[in-house]
């Protein structure tokens, strides 16, 4: 039965009837809106969480499933939205967040991508788009950015950074939701898997962000308030030196448009699984992360 599960890795139909579900669960506290569709059709929602005002609040952005392998990316936003909610009016930090800020989860960015790895091929990366003059499909969307874009790879690579910047309107739906709201977004957050890191620009250069020393702290901070629960290790830094140089990534192009705290998050393992963490380790990946975005957003709300 098309039943949607927190401990489950959800396909995109039963994501979509949750969100069709969650959305209007709580007037109060959560809203959607359409940034667009993707390109095979599919509808992108984003779902605005917190406390209902006629003035507009100061934002966090969150994005989940930008990798369509990365399944507990996704499972991490379900579980976020489901704790936001569950847990506003008892716990004094989701609440003092929901009341002073909004929260914007979008729960699978490629969603054509997301599907095709639970139809077809479980280890697919990209978006699915196809680029003339070569029969391999599919863009990398954290490589498509207008951010150290590397205007030369091959279209058959896992990391090809498209035909031009934002060729992939997935991409385009959710640059223009940030440029169009970049006065009101303190913070960007876009998870991925696997490798326990937290973060942050640059990896389109080794140079050092001007705000390296602080975003260097918070990272810390956040993989610290995570340890503390299982004991589970993650690593932080800025990305070119901590992961690899990558080009064209959404968190260096949210960093710079203005969005100081940006991050990337590598959820779990480190390799004994992979992408194919088994569902019964998204209950703890789920909890012990929720820790690591709260420190965040405390950090964000002390900085407003
Ligand atoms: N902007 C690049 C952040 C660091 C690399 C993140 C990983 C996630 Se799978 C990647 O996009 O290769
Ligand atoms: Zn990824
Ligand atoms: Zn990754």
């Amino acid at each position: 039965p098309r039943t949607h599960s927190y401990t489950n890795y959800n396909s995109w139909d039963k994501v979509q009837s949750w969100i069709a579900a969650i959305s209007t669960s709580n007037s109060a506290l959560i809203s959607k809106q359409s940034i667009g569709s993707t390109y095979e059709g599919r509808p992108m929602t984003l779902l605005k969480l917190g406390k209902k005002s006629s003035v507009t609040k100061p934002a966090i952005f969150m994005d989940c499933g930008i990798h369509a392998r990365e399944w507990i990316s996704p499972a991490f936003c379900q579980w976020f939205v489901k704790e936001a909610l569950s847990t506003y009016g008892s716990d004094s930090q989701m609440t003092s967040l929901l009341d002073q800020m909004d929260v914007y989860v979008l729960p699978v960015f490629n969603i054509d991508g997301y599907d095709y790895t639970h139809k077809s091929n479980r280890m697919w990366r990209k978006t699915r788009s196809r680029t003339s003059g070569t029969s391999c499909l599919g863009t990398d969307p954290n490589r498509n950015w207008n951010a150290g874009w590397c205007s030369k790879s091959e279209p058959c690579s896992e990391t090809f950074c498209g035909s031009k910047v934002e060729s992939e309107v997935e991409v385009r739906n959710v640059a223009d939701f940030l440029r169009r709201n970049k006065a009101d977004i303190k913070a960007y957050l876009t998870i991925h898997s696997y490798s326990q890191l937290v973060l942050f620009p640059y990896s389109y250069t080794y140079d050092l962000a001007a705000d390296h020393s602080e975003l260097l702290k918070v990272a810390e901070g956040a993989s610290s308030a995570l340890r503390g629960l299982y004991g589970t290790r993650y690593t932080s830094g800025p990305g070119a030196a901590t992961i690899y140089p990558a080009a064209g990534g959404s968190d260096d192009y949210a960093y710079d448009i203005g969005v100081k705290y940006s991050f990337t998050f590598e959820l779990r393992d480190t390799g004994r699984y992979g992408f194919l963490l088994p569902a019964s380790q998204i209950k703890p990946t789920c909890m012990e992360t929720m820790l690591a975005i709260k420190y965040i957003a405390a950090h964000v709300q002390e900085n407003l």
